[in-house]
């Protein structure tokens, strides 16, 4: 074991009120909106595949050249109060926002830059209009926020010498300014999504994330924040030297899921992040580049992360106008379609301590004490195999749009029991409720 003084100090999993909230939601909207919505991956003419939000690497653009695309962000498509309702109908409970993605460029009138929304045609604060529509709907409000900062002239990629040394300070501080002033202008805000923190600049800077967290955290109690805002004094980041998890949450999942039969993400809270194109945050103009995920892929992942303990924070990228894509619009509309029947499979529910089978996913919710079974794969079988502890017994199964009738049940051995349907005729994802009960 190493001595670790600057790792996880707060206890997981926490069980206070805000982060039961925050467990409960299960479904995130992510939202990646900054400059790079405008050029939307292309530029001079030439289509650039990599992630949008990476174009100015990726096409070699001069800083200068980027960084007056602020002069055309005047959004005139811009509509908090649409996208609000958009994610509403979708069935999120929370969304998370980039307030600042690695290009520097803030989302709010910050004090501490002139590289923000107030030197922009638009003028206004777009993230207070945005927090006011989506809180108006009962979505709780996270913010995600870059440490690197590819604007700043003080962002190091590794600290060399006495100079990067007293830049990194400087921007350490700018850091914890613009942080301190999220907070505070935007009280509503539940959480901090950090990203850009996988330099060794930020590596060698263990200590200064511990007193960042406390202090953010004092200054909005039950503030949450996802383990990639950390390293410990040793340089180890997401888990502390001695594998333990620090910020909240687990937030390593990014464009991929756990192996659905892993046990070990059941012992914490974790989110997964998820493109809807492959690997496509920020908009990009040209779609037909990567595969696209359908509704029902994205629907199978929100489910398999809820049946894992997860939460499944879906992203969306806005045009360099304000307005969301026509693409954007059918998976809210689809996912929201499924979600007004199914929701009760996914809301406050987590992993069912039952044996994964080929049919899909159980999710439990301890306060009714319902396991839910989704089903994606229909078996040729025509049969839906349930597996239980020898001291537990199948007592009732009914589609959650017909919970008064029962299916019919056979059991077929001490721990296994089969569920047949009249018919299988589903196109969609749908869900079985099981009562089951100790035999004791
Ligand atoms: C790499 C990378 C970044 N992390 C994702 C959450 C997006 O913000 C992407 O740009």
């Amino acid at each position: 074991k190493k001595d670790v003084e600057y790792g996880q100090y707060n206890g997981l999993p926490r069980q206070d009120q805000a982060m039961q909230k925050w467990r409960e939601n299960r479904f995130g909207q992510f939202i990646h909106w900054g400059l790079y919505a405008i050029p939307g991956g292309i530029w001079e003419g030439k289509t650039y595949p990599y992630a949008s939000e990476f174009l100015r690497g990726s096409a070699k653009i001069a800083t200068s050249t980027w960084d007056s695309l602020i002069y055309q962000f005047d959004i005139p498509k811009y509509n908090p109060k649409e996208w609000a309702a958009i994610a509403k109908n979708m069935g999120v409970k929370y969304v998370t926002i980039t307030t600042k993605h690695h290009e520097g460029f803030c989302l709010w009138p910050s004090e501490y830059t002139d590289f923000d929304i107030e030197n922009t045609p638009y003028k206004k604060d777009l993230l207070r209009e945005f927090v006011d529509a989506y809180t108006a709907v009962g979505i709780d409000v996270n913010f995600y926020y870059s440490v690197l900062d590819w604007h700043h002239p003080d962002w190091r990629y590794d600290i060399k010498s006495d100079e990067d040394r007293a830049a990194f300070e400087r921007l350490k501080q700018f850091t914890k300014n613009q942080l301190v002033e999220l907070v505070t202008r935007y009280p509503e805000v539940k959480g901090l999504w950090f990203d850009g923190t996988w330099d060794n600049s930020w590596k060698k800077s263990g200590q200064f994330s511990y007193e960042l967290e406390k202090l953010l955290k004092n200054k909005r109690p039950g503030l949450i924040v996802n383990s990639r805002m950390r390293a410990d004094e040793h340089g180890s980041r997401h888990f502390d030297s001695n594998g333990i998890l620090m910020g909240d949450y687990e937030s390593g999942y990014e464009r991929r899921l756990p192996n659905p039969t892993d046990k070990e993400v059941l012992t914490r809270d974790w989110e997964c992040c998820m493109t809807i194109p492959e690997n496509q945050w920020g908009y990009h103009k040209d779609w037909s580049i990567s595969h696209v995920k359908s509704p029902l892929e994205l629907i199978e992942m929100l489910v398999q992360c809820t049946s894992q303990n997860g939460n499944f924070l879906l992203n969306f990228g806005p045009m360099g106008n304000g307005d969301i894509r026509p693409e954007e619009r059918e998976v809210a509309k689809e996912i929201g379609e499924w979600m007004k029947v199914n929701s009760e499979a996914i809301y406050g529910c987590g992993p069912a301590d039952l044996e994964k089978q080929d049919w899909g996913y159980y999710t439990y919710n301890e306060k009714n004490g319902k396991v839910y079974m989704t089903v994606f794969n229909n078996p040729v079988l025509g049969k839906y195999k349930i597996r239980l502890p020898k001291s537990h017994t199948l007592k009732k199964a009914s589609l959650i749009t017909k919970q008064v009738e029962s299916l019919e049940i056979k059991q077929i051995s001490p721990t296994d029991y089969f569920i047949i349907p009249d018919k299988i005729n589903n196109k969609k994802p749908f869900v079985i409720i099981l009562e089951i009960v100790d035999r004791a």
